[in-house]
């Protein structure tokens, strides 16, 4: 279970972005959060993902309540977490090779002997020839991007996904296809989801409970 308790979050502590809202995600579960832009979703999923501290309440992951966010997190706590994010150019180092960008959480926890396994797994899973695995990012498509992106938050075998607006840059047949490696992992492992987006016909048909933004009890308003 993951458990977001009464969260208030933002970026000044006299005009929070989320206001006490409580999400509960049954282990294996996939929730959609639906809500119009600019409305405090991606915070409340990077608390979630323990990417951001929140002012008030608190993340219960598994059964564990989070003590401590980004770096202060629990590596166990940190590593249950794969997070996808809307620009894969704001969340790739441009200097890597795919291949490397895919790996890179195996090298930080110090797995490296699981490197060519796991990329010999995970790279057909997203559909990336071995071509496009020796591509720097500015080499290679928003969509192949993505695919990397996806690939590295599977690498360490999450329990929990985040997948915040993971489609809204790509076109209709990459977002199935990015949608169906999530379902296929979901399916293998039992994983949980929290998918973030604003196209309700898309978070519906993916997800098995889709919730909108002002049924969390967060006023919202985004200021
Ligand atoms: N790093 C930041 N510093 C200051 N304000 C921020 C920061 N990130 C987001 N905000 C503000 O917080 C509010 C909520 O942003 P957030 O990105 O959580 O909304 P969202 O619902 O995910 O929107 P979108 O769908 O456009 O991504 C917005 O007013 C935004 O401008």
């Amino acid at each position: 279970m993951l458990e977001l308790r009464s969260i208030t979050a933002g970026y000044d502590r006299s005009r929070p972005v989320v206001r006490d809202v409580t999400l509960r995600i049954a282990g294996g579960e996939a929730v959609g959060l639906l809500g119009p832009s600019g409305c405090g979703k991606s915070t409340l999923a990077r608390v979630a993902a323990l990417l951001h501290r929140p002012d008030a309440g608190t993340v219960v992951l598994d059964g564990a309540p989070v003590s401590g966010y980004r770096h202060r997190a629990t590596p166990a706590q940190r590593t249950a977490y794969g997070v996808v994010f809307q620009q894969p150019r704001l969340s790739a180092d441009p200097r890597l090779r795919l291949a490397d960008l895919i790996t890179e959480p195996l090298r930080a926890t110090g797995r490296r002997a699981e490197i060519p396994g796991r990329l010999a797994e995970l790279a057909p899973t997203v559909g990336l020839s071995g071509d496009l695995l020796s591509r720097r990012p500015h080499e290679v498509s928003d969509g192949q991007l993505q695919r990397a992106c996806l690939a590295r938050a599977l690498v360490l075998r999450p329990r929990w996904l985040i997948c915040d607006e993971m489609t809204a840059m790509l076109d209709a047949s990459t977002t199935a296809a990015l949608v169906a490696v999530v379902e296929e992992y979901r399916r293998e492992s039992g994983a949980g989801l929290l998918a973030v987006g604003h196209d309700r016909v898309l978070l519906e048909r993916w997800c098995d409970r889709t919730v909108g933004w002002a049924e969390l009890g967060s006023s919202g308003a985004g200021g």
